[in-house]
């Protein structure tokens, strides 16, 4: 078996040299394996036993399909910093240009293997921030190795670059290397870190803008906004990013679990909501806004949940999303189902009402052309869009960097799935900025909707070991 697959793996390298002496452009060798034993594969011990790729790793779970990716190592970089151009449609098309240029071996048709970008975009193009220096406004990443695992297999995909003198031996020995680490065991006990300390801007402050957003709503200048908070935290300790990551997995089942180190930092989080995910052409969005704490006892839950269903005000939030959403996946597929009225979707501090939105994508539509139409939807934005940005511009006070912007990854036949980071923080060091939004519609109450941000921030504080 293992000389079958050296065999392989050193024909199909010699063979993707030789066909590229022939050209001038490329210069990339895709190279894909099934690897036996999935249930010996630890996501979380591949995370801790690969620091010397660390400033450069993705880590993604979705809760549907279960489906892990972890990307390591850059071997390409699609990266744009404060523009007012298209980026979505930039990134789109250089990868669509790098593609003619891959000398692909995967035999295995499933989403998520052979060439993969993974990343995400920033909130807001033309903002940047010290704090978010190492997120620019987009940055998707052809990773070195690339590690897929669903329910009953897992892949690995190296990407090597023919640009200088090509060792076979060498990178033979290192994709075998790296399959002998996804199989390692994880390493126990290592502890949360202490926190130490909580600050946020003032709570009056953020009540006052809600205040204020909801009086241009009253004045008809807008229908819908959201308002975010931003709370630093402090630990004793460098924070433990696989620790987290660990916790989040454990914790928050119902969310995508996600993590993309870039330099010293690490932006994570734990997200409910789908942005968008198209496999064979099969489209899948999702509305969700409008929000409950769960109950402490299941009566209680059922009571706040049927609260939550029924509440005028909510359904209003939940509803300006859905008919956004509805339009623009309308405008790129046919058979667009959606459902009459919302369930409930609950997490473990939170529920939502949720909406989903199916349709077959139409021949001549890209993933990234869905996701730049949809970003940012009501959930994020508000009602109308350019009116509720240009709120959060001038009275928002936090940096929003990546929080509550598109994270995820795409393959090379369109397949791909992007969240919308939220429940998520950027940990620094020792340190961390969390982030928590809430829907401000005519009726909000602004005591009503901190209390709100604070119940948002808490997977997250659950995760650093930050809650009492
Ligand atoms: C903006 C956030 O949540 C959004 C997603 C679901 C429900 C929401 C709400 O009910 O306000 C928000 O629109 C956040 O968690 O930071």
């Amino acid at each position: 078996m293992i000389e079958t697959r050296q065999q392989r793996f050193t024909e199909s390298i010699s063979e993707a040299l030789d066909y590229q002496a022939h050209k001038d452009t490329p210069q990339l060798f895709s190279y894909t394996e099934k690897i036996a034993g999935v249930e010996e594969i630890n996501p979380i011990a591949v995370f801790q036993y690969t620091q010397s790729f660390k400033g450069s790793r993705f880590f993604w779970t979705s809760p549907e399909d279960g489906m892990v990716l972890i990307g390591l190592g850059s071997a390409y970089q699609f990266k744009e910093n404060k523009t007012n151009g298209d980026r979505f449609e930039h990134v789109h098309s250089e990868w669509n240009d790098l593609l003619k240029s891959v000398y692909i071996d995967n035999p295995y048709n499933q989403p998520g293997t052979g060439p993969v970008i993974m990343g995400g975009f920033s909130f807001d193009p033309e903002e940047s921030s010290e704090l978010w220096e190492n997120y620019p406004s987009s940055q998707m990443t052809l990773p070195e190795y690339i590690i897929t695992i669903d329910d009953s297999d897992a892949y690995l995909t190296c990407h090597i670059r023919f640009d200088g003198q090509v060792d076979i031996e060498n990178c033979r020995a290192s994709f075998t290397q790296m399959i002998e680490t996804m199989k390692q065991h994880p390493q126990q006990g290592s502890k949360d870190p202490e926190c130490v300390n909580q600050q946020a801007k003032s709570a009056e402050e953020w009540k006052e803008t809600v205040r204020s957003a909801t009086e241009r709503i009253e004045n008809k200048q807008m229908n819908k906004v959201v308002l975010a908070r931003e709370l630093r935290v402090s630990f004793t300790q460098t924070i433990p990013v696989s620790r987290v990551l660990e916790n989040l997995l454990e914790q928050q089942k119902q969310s995508y679990i996600f993590a993309l180190e870039s330099g010293e930092d690490c932006f994570i989080g734990a997200t409910p909501e789908r942005l968008v995910k198209v496999e064979n052409g099969e489209l899948l969005s999702t509305c969700l806004a409008g929000t409950s704490p769960r109950g402490e006892t299941p009566q209680e839950d059922e009571v706040l949940g049927n609260e939550l269903l029924y509440d005028e005000k909510n359904r209003m939030e939940h509803a300006f999303v859905v008919d956004m959403i509805k339009q623009a996946i309308e405008a790129c597929s046919d058979n667009v189902e959606v459902p009459e009225s919302p369930v409930l979707y609950k997490l473990r501090n939170l529920q939502h009402l949720y909406t989903p939105v199916k349709g077959k994508l139409r021949e001549g539509h890209s993933l990234l052309e869905v996701v730049r139409s949809l970003h940012p939807t009501p959930a994020m934005g508000g009602v109308p869009r350019e009116e509720a940005l240009s709120f959060i511009k001038e009275e928002e006070k936090a940096d929003r960097g990546w929080y509550s912007a598109p994270i995820g990854w795409m393959d090379a036949m369109d397949n791909g799935e992007f969240a919308v980071a939220i429940r998520s923080g950027l940990i620094q060091k020792n340190e961390a900025s969390l982030f928590a939004g809430c829907g401000i519609v005519k009726d909000s109450d602004p005591e009503k909707e901190f209390q709100e941000t604070q119940i948002k921030f808490s997977p997250m504080l659950m995760a650093l070991g930050g809650l009492q």
